[in-house]
Formats: structure tokens, sequence, C-alpha cells
């Protein structure tokens, strides 16, 4: 299927080289043997900036998929004892993506019920999905080749989700949307780290490749329509309290209503979800089907 041109951010406008595939740290033309002695300088700078690169996406991912990392959390605790049912709210677990997983899944075996889940899960998914915005600093100084616009897009709109709609608004917490777009952005994150993980070490399974750049196909609206129901379910609560709202008069003579803000968020998905959307599918015909795909880099 060929998407429809748009007038994108990342739109195939501008001719910029083919992506190829990361030179392994250490890997170097042989020209280099007859280099200046500042040449040699310079390679062996780039070659330690490449092995640092690694090093720290390759720790990066691993952390954000497996997440052993527990932050300011009693060490001494077993993970037995991390019983859902007895933990404070200050005993928050802040493990990554799989183990949230695991305890969305403890929960509702536990409970029988998804009330209550977005509580217990909410501190660890607040620091993750913050601290993603690594992710744009990744773009930004150049050691991903991904546009900083679109992974900020992705990256503030999820934020913007967990700090300033979920979280904020209680009595939304509860709402299966809710449940919908946690259970999606899991799968979706353990996929999407996996694959960097075990591409950067070269040992990518074919499955995660698949499960890569296929999954997102259902998951992408599915995610979206959680999203979108869950400012919808926020929207009444939101006009009744005046929350983040400032009314004129005021000492700053400035009017906001963020109830109208939501609903322009809202139809910011229209024109921003496609250019996500599409991306990934170039993504994918260029990794499943090894097409070339001559992006503009943005
Ligand atoms: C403040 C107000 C906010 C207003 C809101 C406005 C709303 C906007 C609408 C937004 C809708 C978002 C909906 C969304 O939240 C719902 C969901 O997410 S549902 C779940 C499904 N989602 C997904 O599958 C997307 C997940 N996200 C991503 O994939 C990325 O964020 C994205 C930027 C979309 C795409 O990523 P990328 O461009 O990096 O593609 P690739 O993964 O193919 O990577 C390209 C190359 O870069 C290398 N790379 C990237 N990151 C790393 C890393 N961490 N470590 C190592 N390598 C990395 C990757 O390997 C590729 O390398 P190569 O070119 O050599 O193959």
């Amino acid at each position: 299927m060929t998407p429809p041109p748009l007038p994108s951010l990342a739109a195939p406008a501008v001719r910029s080289p083919p992506r190829l595939p990361h030179p392994a740290p250490g890997a170097m033309a042989s020209s280099e043997e007859d280099g200046t002695v500042e040449e040699k300088e310079n390679n062996n700078k780039k070659r330690t900036k490449s092995a640092v690169a690694t090093a720290w996406l390759t720790f990066y991912n691993i952390a954000m998929t497996a997440g052993t990392v527990r932050l300011w959390q009693d060490r001494k605790r077993s993970f037995e004892s991390l019983d859902l049912s007895r933990r404070t709210k200050r005993e928050n677990q802040r493990e990554l993506w799989l183990v949230l997983a695991i305890s969305m899944m403890r929960f509702y075996v536990q409970r029988g019920t998804h009330k209550g889940l977005y509580r217990s899960i909410a501190r660890t998914l607040k620091f993750f999905q913050t601290f993603a915005l690594v992710e744009v600093g990744h773009c930004a100084i150049g050691i991903v080749r991904t546009s900083v616009i679109l992974t900020g897009v992705q990256v503030c709109s999820r934020i913007f989700m967990v700090w300033f709609i979920t979280n904020s608004i209680r009595q939304i917490q509860n709402e299966e949307s809710v449940i919908l777009f946690l259970v999606v952005w899991t799968v979706t994150e353990i996929t999407r780290y996996s694959y960097y993980t075990f591409n950067l070490l070269h040992h990518l399974p074919y499955f995660i490749k698949w499960a890569r750049y296929n999954l997102f196909i259902v998951l992408y609206p599915l995610g979206v329509v959680g999203e979108l129901f869950t400012i919808y379910a926020a929207l009444p609560f939101v006009r009744r309290s005046g929350m983040y709202s400032m009314r004129l008069p005021n000492k700053y003579n400035v009017s906001f209503d963020y109830y109208y803000c939501l609903i322009a968020v809202m139809l910011s998905y229209i024109p921003l979800f496609p250019q996500l959307f599409f991306h990934m599918l170039r993504q994918r015909r260029r990794v499943l089907h090894g097409e070339v795909i001559v992006e503009k880099d943005v």
C-alpha cells in the first residue's frame, strides 16, 4: 500500500543519502592508515564517540525494556514482597516497561478488576515516560538517526497524557480507555526497546524485527483511540473544575481555558497522527522490504 503524499514533517522531499547500517564501533575506512596525524586523531575521536554512544544506547534500551532499576526504593524488599495490596504510595515500584507489564497482570489477577490499576503503576509510568525525553536528546545530538520533531511529538504527547490528563484528573483514572492505552504503550515499548537492544548487539531475532514493524499497524490506532477517549472523558471534569484555566480579569490580563485547549489537542491528532503512522510505514518498508527511502532530515 502506498501512503498518500503528505505535507509532512518528514516528507520525502530533499535527497539525503540512504541510511546505511551503523558502522560497528571500531570499524574504520582502510584509508585511515594513509591519513595525516590530524585525520588519525579525528578518526580516533569518532571511534570513541561511537563506542560511547553505542554503550549508552545499549544500557538505556536494556534499562527501558527490562528495568531492574528501582529508584529510591528499599533495596532489601524482595520481589515477592511487592504485593500491590500492601504497598503504600511511597513504596510504589519504579521498574520499567517489562516489570510494568508484570505489575499490571499481577494486579488484574489478584484483584479481578482494572479499578485502581492506574494508581498502582502511576509512579513507575510517570518516571519512565518522562525519562523518555532523553530520546529527543538522542536525535538532537545525532546518536540515532531519527527525526527530532517526530520523536518530540511522540514523547511530548505521551507526557501530556500522563501528567496533564491521567495524573491530574483522578476521576478518569479507572476508565477502560486508560487501561487500553497503558496496555498498548507497554506492548509497544517492550517490543521497541528490545528491537533497539538486539539490533545494537547485532543479534536481532526475526520475530522481534517483525513485531517492531508490524504490531504498530494495530497498536497505533488502538493507542490513539485509548488516548482520545481518555481526553474526552476528562472534558466534563475540566469544565466543572476550571482546572489549569485563567479567567479574566486577572493581574496578567490573560485568559486561558484548559477545556478548549483539550479540544484543540484532540483535533491536533488529525494532522499529527498520520505523520507518525506513515513514518512507521516507511520504516517498515525500509527495514522489512529493503526499500531505500529518501527522507527529509527534520
Ligand atoms: C504538548 C502538547 C501535546 C499535544 C499532543 C498532540 C497529539 C499528537 C498526536 C500523537 C499521537 C501519538 C499516539 C501515540 O501516543 C499512541 C501510541 O504510541 S500507540 C503504540 C504504537 N506506537 C508506536 O509503535 C510508536 C512508538 N514510537 C516510536 O516508534 C518512535 O517514537 C517514533 C519517533 C514514532 C519512530 O521511531 P524511529 O523514527 O526511531 O524509528 P525506528 O524505531 O525505525 O528507528 C530509526 C533508527 O534509529 C535507531 N534508533 C532509534 N532509537 C534508538 C535507540 N533508543 N537505541 C538504538 N537505536 C535507536 C533505530 O535502530 C533505527 O536505526 P537504523 O536506521 O540504523 O535502522
